[in-house]
């Protein structure tokens, strides 16, 4: 998985304030169930693209909201650059926000549209910040058009042109690709993400989608039934997740257990080695790409210890070869290169080629 970006900081780290911080955040809709959002934690520095990723209802949109100000938490705090935002009204706050379904005026042409978000700005001066933004998202030929007339993509763009307008430190993206097709996705969200840096604007998006906020942000929040369980860089999270969940959230793996000593351990795929030190029982993740298929070495005409599987199912999926593979009583997922030969019933050989990574205490 391509996990790599060119202009994401060398640290997440920088000298100045985060331009956003937020502490303990809780929000409860009914006094009788669980808080869809609890105790989140996190910062957002200057011109940081980071994400919120999780499953359908896990309290993505709850928590953007809750840091917009159109919802008030019932603990927890929002500081905006150092300056504690908790209870102010959203139009207050100087964060702009963009709506998955863009929420366009679609009687108004797009030049309307952007100067509906400076109606604090007068005459010519909003004329001129309009035109400003529109060329910065490359809209300007589009500026007499209706919503309408114009593609996801086109529509997308105009959203973030209001959103950006009045010139906010911080925007708010709440699953704003999901209604455009595959193709255009790729490229409004790089489109979107080169923007927001060349204007150094600080954003956070929510999205379901693991490879959207692989690609899109510096960081990223992996949360789960309202709480947060990992935050980091997306090579951080893709390979050193810290629970079985952000492991199998994040791509697919095998989870297996094991029986650490060290910087090894043994485990029904035999000895293998481990990413950092561990002790006792543990449970391990292998991602797919992580393990090998070869010939079974009786076919091969030497005798020898090896992991005998059988292949169950290839999907070929153009860049690999991905295979399930029964190991004993364990199925396996297995990556390998697009032009490997096997075919489901196939005896094969099961390699690792990679560190584990322990993501959790064994029984
Ligand atoms: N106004 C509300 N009143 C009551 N419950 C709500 C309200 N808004 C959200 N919820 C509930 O809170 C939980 C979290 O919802 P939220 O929209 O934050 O999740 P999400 O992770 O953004 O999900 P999705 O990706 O489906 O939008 C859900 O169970 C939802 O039904």
């Amino acid at each position: 998985m391509n996990t790599q970006h060119a202009e994401r900081p060398t640290s997440p780290t920088q000298a100045h304030a985060p331009i956003l911080r937020v502490q303990g955040l809780t929000k409860r809709f009914h006094p009788d169930f669980p808080p869809v959002v609890e105790n989140v934690g996190f910062t957002v520095e200057q011109g940081e693209v980071f994400a919120l990723l999780g499953p359908s209802g896990c309290g993505k949109t709850t928590t953007l909201r809750l840091i917009a100000g159109f919802e008030q938490p019932e603990s927890g705090q929002v500081w905006l650059e150092g300056r504690e935002i908790t209870r102010l009204p959203a139009e207050e706050r100087g964060i702009g926000f963009v709506f998955q379904d863009y929420a366009l005026f679609p009687h108004l042409s797009v030049f309307e549209n952007v100067a509906f978000g400076l109606r604090r700005l007068r005459g010519k001066v909003r004329q001129a910040r309009v035109l400003e933004v529109l060329g910065l998202v490359g809209l300007t030929v589009f500026k007499d058009r209706k919503p309408g007339e114009l593609s996801g993509g086109q529509q997308q763009r105009v959203a973030l042109a209001r959103a950006i307008a009045p010139g906010p430190k911080l925007v708010l993206l709440d699953e704003p690709f999901s209604s455009l097709d595959a193709a255009l996705r790729q490229a409004t969200r790089d489109e979107v993400r080169a923007l927001l840096k060349q204007a150094g604007i600080g954003a956070i998006l929510v999205t379901h989608d693991q490879e959207e906020a692989l690609s899109f942000a510096d960081r990223l929040a992996v949360m789960r039934s309202g709480q947060l369980e990992q935050v980091g860089t997306p090579e951080e999270v893709y390979h050193r997740p810290r629970t079985p969940f952000v492991a199998q959230f994040l791509g697919r793996t095998n989870l297996i257990p094991g029986e650490a000593r060290g910087l090894e351990a043994e485990t029904p795929l035999g000895r293998i080695l481990l990413s950092e030190e561990a002790h006792g029982a543990v449970l391990l993740s292998l991602r797919p790409e992580g393990l090998g298929l070869a010939m079974p070495l009786g076919h091969l005409g030497i005798s020898g210890k090896q992991l005998e599987g059988t292949v169950l199912a290839r999907e070929f999926k153009g860049h690999d070869m991905t295979y399930r593979v029964q190991l004993g009583n364990r199925e396996l997922i297995v990556q390998e290169s697009p032009e490997s030969p096997f075919r489901p019933g196939d005896k094969v050989r099961v390699l690792v080629r990679a560190k584990a990574v322990v993501v959790g205490r064994g029984q």
